[in-house]
């Protein structure tokens, strides 16, 4: 197990990390979340020695990293892939670690067969593609067959092949009891892999709990609606009876309706008794890269300018008369931001309110990040990075 204390880390005047309490448990594939620069990596690299916390503490099975006896047979890690001699062979250098450790050499020849590179592996690193890299360092990090695994971005460059291979991995290592901790920005691959999310923003705690639950927390399951297209009368009919009831709904690109507030069984009432056909009704829930848009938009600090509609936008009311499937102009039913990551909020929220103010406010009660943040929290002055 991995356990965070009020794990604080600065840097001169910057506040990367911010008294950030957690565990990672064994069993299970937890990922790490956060938008770029909320302190993913500086978190890892405390975890492994490789920077000394401000305050707070971190240990891995009880023990600081850098006290744990033969580290490297206990904890595997990929932190920075580009992190080898270029020169060296993919054999020779999973060879001089094994070396350092202890490791018999037969291991290497094992490894280097689970990650695919027994074909290249006298070839020279430096004549390696991103996700050769990438593969060797995930070589690495299993050299010692390690109880605990710490990757971060592992799947950055692989093909789709390889990011399969890595999500069973993954899981394959968690099913074994192992504690895997695994930073990344690609949501739809953490869905499918992760089990557990801890997410931090601008250094801060923002989340740690069940993807599931995570989900659930922020975003509202939602109904789709389709009625026969050109049936202009009929969704008029429908949606008024649909608000009437106390639902909200909104106008999908498509022309269907996205309705929250309302189970589906009532839609179907209402529907019933409107005499509306529909051609659909179906159960959703929001996507973990909605729910995670929505909970950190409050804490990203870059953000391109050529995006127009950053933050949840107030739906636009009015026509319809381009959506396909509906030649006459639509009744004003409040259309999605259209982006894609756009996730009702959970219920009690107002679904056209605008962003939460901050990732603290967005924060679950439980799992709200301290009041007394450091001033440096909330605004990001990226010309005191020094790295
Ligand atoms: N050695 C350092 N000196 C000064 N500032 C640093 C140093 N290392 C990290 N930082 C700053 O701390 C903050 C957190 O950086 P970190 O690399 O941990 O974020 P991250 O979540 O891993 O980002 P990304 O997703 O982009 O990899 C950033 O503002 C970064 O510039």
């Amino acid at each position: 197990m991995i356990e965070a204390v009020g794990l604080t880390k600065r840097y001169g005047a910057k506040t990367a990390v911010y008294n950030l309490s957690f565990q990672v448990r064994p069993g299970a594939v937890t990922g790490f979340l956060g938008p770029n620069g909320s302190g993913k990596s500086t978190t890892m690299r405390m975890m492994l020695g490789l920077d000394r916390p401000t305050s707070g503490h971190v240990t891995i099975g009880g023990h600081p990293f850098r006290s744990l006896p033969n580290a490297p047979r206990q904890v595997g890690a990929l932190l920075d892939a580009k992190a080898v001699h270029g020169g060296r062979s993919a054999r020779n250098h999973l060879l001089s670690l094994a070396q350092l450790a202890g490791i018999p050499a037969a291991r290497v020849d094992e490894v280097l067969g689970v990650v695919g590179l027994h074909d290249v592996a006298r070839k020279r690193s430096k004549g390696f593609s991103l996700g050769m890299g990438q593969r060797l360092g995930i070589a690495a990090a299993l050299l010692g067959d390690p109880q605990v695994l710490l990757f971060d971005e592992p799947v950055n460059g692989l093909d789709p092949e390889g990011i399969l291979w890595v999500r069973n991995l993954m899981k394959m290592l968690a099913s074994e009891g192992r504690t895997v901790f695994v930073s990344s920005h690609l949501m739809s691959e953490m869905a499918l892999t992760a089990d557990h999310l801890i997410v931090i923003g601008r250094g801060q705690l923002l989340s740690d709990m069940s993807v599931k639950d995570f989900i659930s927390a922020n975003s509202a399951d939602f109904a789709r609606v389709r009625i026969a297209d050109g049936a202009q009368e009929q969704r008029e009919k429908l949606t008024a009876s649909l608000t009437e009831a106390g639902g909200q709904v909104m106008s999908e690109p498509d022309g269907a309706l996205r309705i929250t507030g309302l189970r589906l069984p009532r839609i179907s009432d209402l529907a019933h008794e409107s005499d509306v056909r529909l051609w659909e009704l179906s159960p959703h829930q929001a996507s973990l890269e909605e729910a995670y848009m929505r909970m950190t938009q409050g804490a990203v600090d870059y953000r391109s300018t050529v995006d127009q509609k950053a933050g949840l936008q107030q739906p636009v009311h009015g026509g319809y008369g381009q959506q396909p499937g509906y030649g006459a102009p639509q009744p004003p039913v409040p259309e999605m931001p259209q982006q894609g990551w756009y996730a009702p909020p959970p219920p009690g929220q107002n679904p056209y309110a605008g962003a939460p103010a901050s990732p603290v406010a967005a924060a679950p009660a439980a799992q709200a990040a301290p009041a007394a943040a450091p001033a440096d929290l909330t605004k990001r002055e990226t010309s005191e990075d020094a790295r």
